[in-house]
């Protein structure tokens, strides 16, 4: 199936997504397009955990989640945030279904370090035929990233790592990643392209730090398959739809050769 356009909408920005946005992502599917949400919404399940005296700390980006741990994450992930998305993107005219990657397997996982960071899993598959009957119904779907093992057992999944491996799954023709800033940033402007081989050197010498690692991570991880890039976007700006440049950062594979 050509069109499916992943769009990560991030939970620093969750709060700065405009009526246009949504709007536009119901364009989209206008436009024979086919656009498939994941979110994330890390600092609601601060906010929950800190409510509930709960503690949680991060290792290497990841949130280490024990079992109480992933129960709020559950909490946040597949009720407020879901339910908030799925009302949005209706109230922009499009038919969302929210689910989870835990539901009917649609985001297989394995444990990433049982002992250091408890139950937070990596994707080793996606159900991309459940995604595209949803889709053939004219849905929209809205994923929440909690996976899920052969066991049954659910696991707290790095959203940006969740949305790269659904887009590779299904093929997608682009993978965008919406968040709190203008792109990959580097002595305060935001770059317009970056190449492969820059990410590794800017993770290399502290320019990209932080939750910007996942997200440039799960890019590089997609661009081994068949997307020629992937765009990282403010969701303060963020529209889509024929005709209406997106701004923020490209990341290729590499730069086009200069014309001589
Ligand atoms: N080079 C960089 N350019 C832009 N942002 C960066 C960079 N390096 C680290 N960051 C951080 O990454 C953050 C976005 O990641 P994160 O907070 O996890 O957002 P989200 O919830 O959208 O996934 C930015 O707000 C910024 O603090
Ligand atoms: C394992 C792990 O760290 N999971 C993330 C899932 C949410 C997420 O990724 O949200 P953002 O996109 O807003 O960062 C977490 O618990 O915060």
């Amino acid at each position: 199936m050509s069109g499916i356009v992943v769009i990560k909408c991030g939970g620093s920005t969750l709060e700065q997504l405009s009526d246009d946005f949504f709007q536009s992502i119901s364009k989209l599917k206008q436009e024979g397009k086919h656009p498939v949400l994941v979110h994330g919404g890390g600092p609601d399940i601060n906010q929950m955990l800190e409510q509930l005296s709960i503690e949680s700390e991060f290792v290497d980006g990841l949130r280490k989640t024990t079992s109480v741990v992933l129960d709020t994450v559950e909490m946040v992930l597949c009720g407020r945030v879901n339910k908030q998305l799925v009302k949005r993107t209706q109230e922009g005219e499009g038919l969302a279904i929210g689910l989870a990657g835990c539901d009917a397997n649609l985001l297989m996982v394995k444990p990433v370090n049982v002992e250091k960071l408890g139950y937070v899993g990596e994707p080793i598959e996606v159900n991309a035929d459940l995604i595209h009957t949803l889709i053939d119904q004219q849905l929209i779907p809205v994923i929440a990233p909690i996976g899920v093992d052969e066991n049954g057992t659910h696991f707290n999944v790095n959203a940006d790592t969740a949305a790269g491996a659904i887009a590779e799954a299904l093929g997608a023709n682009e993978l965008i990643f919406v968040t709190d800033v203008d792109g990959i940033l580097k002595d305060g402007a935001a770059l317009a392209t970056v190449t492969e081989e820059e990410v590794h050197q800017f993770i290399q010498n502290g320019v990209i730090y932080g939750g910007m690692i996942p997200k440039v991570r799960a890019a590089l991880h997609s661009l081994k398959g068949s997307l020629p890039f992937v765009r990282i976007v403010n969701g303060k700006h963020a529209v889509f739809s024929a005709g209406n440049g997106l701004s923020g950062t490209k990341i290729v594979k590499q730069t086009a050769p200069t014309l001589s």
